[in-house]
């Protein structure tokens, strides 16, 4: 089944276009790596997915529905976890969870069931009354991680997820989505972490320069290169190169 679909999407900030003609699908319980050089498109790729840029042409599909046709069902289809968090200053790592439990209508004995699991697995129980002017750059992710993993929807948004985490929260990451994965939700991932993607993704997105330059699964892409003992770092100098060659 697909849960989300991308058709011939073209789009950007200006009228000039930063992403051209992509498409790609994944599938229900698919972890799927979105791959590609700094400047490639890939956080533009995921602000037209989660609906902070509109395409300019194509059409973007979560669960059957586009954004226009039904927006709640869209937005409460999935969660995403920015690059840089973005945290009330105001509220607690308490608050934090309860507002998120109150935008997606959890009830309170799920809230605490699955509070209590996220907290000991990022190790957070302790800071439940902090603010973010207290945690690290790392506990300010593991929030947004935490709010993310809450609502348990169906598609999860990850942009860059394991720059500021220390080794522990990755693998916590890691286990999470891999939980999620087996209870049939997808994940969309970017990432510079290329070791991590191949170990980790089902299949892989390669960007270059705002278009699709392969995807499937590593054996496609070694297949796509014509390179066929290539690792996901090979891979991508090859594109690299292809950039050079230009
Ligand atoms: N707010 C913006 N306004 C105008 N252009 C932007 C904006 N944000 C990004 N761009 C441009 O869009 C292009 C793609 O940027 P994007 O952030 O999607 O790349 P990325 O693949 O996520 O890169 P990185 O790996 O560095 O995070 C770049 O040329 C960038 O200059």
């Amino acid at each position: 089944m697909t849960v989300l679909q991308l058709k011939d999407v073209t789009g950007g900030y200006t009228r000039k276009p930063v992403i051209k003609d992509l498409s790609f699908a994944i599938e229900k319980g698919e972890l799927v790596g979105l791959i590609g050089l700094n400047g490639a498109g890939k956080s533009t790729t995921i602000k037209h997915i989660i609906g902070t840029l509109l395409p300019q042409n194509g059409e973007i599909r979560l669960n059957g529905v586009t954004l226009k046709e039904n927006m709640d069902q869209y937005r409460s289809s999935f969660s995403y976890i920015p690059e840089t968090p973005v945290l009330y200053e105001e509220l607690t790592l308490k608050e934090h969870l309860e507002l998120t439990a109150m935008a997606y209508g959890i009830d309170e004995k799920t809230l605490k069931e699955r509070s209590e699991i996220l907290l000991k697995e990022f190790r957070m129980e302790k800071r439940l009354n902090w603010f973010p002017s207290h945690f690290s750059k790392g506990m300010r992710q593991k929030v947004m991680i935490m709010c993310a993993f809450l609502v348990n929807p169906s598609l999860y948004i990850i942009d860059e997820p394991f720059v500021g985490l220390d080794p522990l929260g990755i693998q916590s990451l890691l286990d999470q989505m891999d939980e999620k994965k087996h209870q049939g939700a997808s994940v969309l991932m970017s990432t510079h972490i290329l070791s991590t993607a191949e170990k980790h993704c089902d299949r892989i997105i390669l960007l270059h320069e705002g278009r699709v330059r392969a995807q499937g699964t590593m054996a496609d892409l070694r297949k796509a290169f014509n390179m066929p003992n290539a690792t996901l770092d090979d891979l991508y100098i090859a594109m690299t190169k292809e950039q050079d060659n230009e």
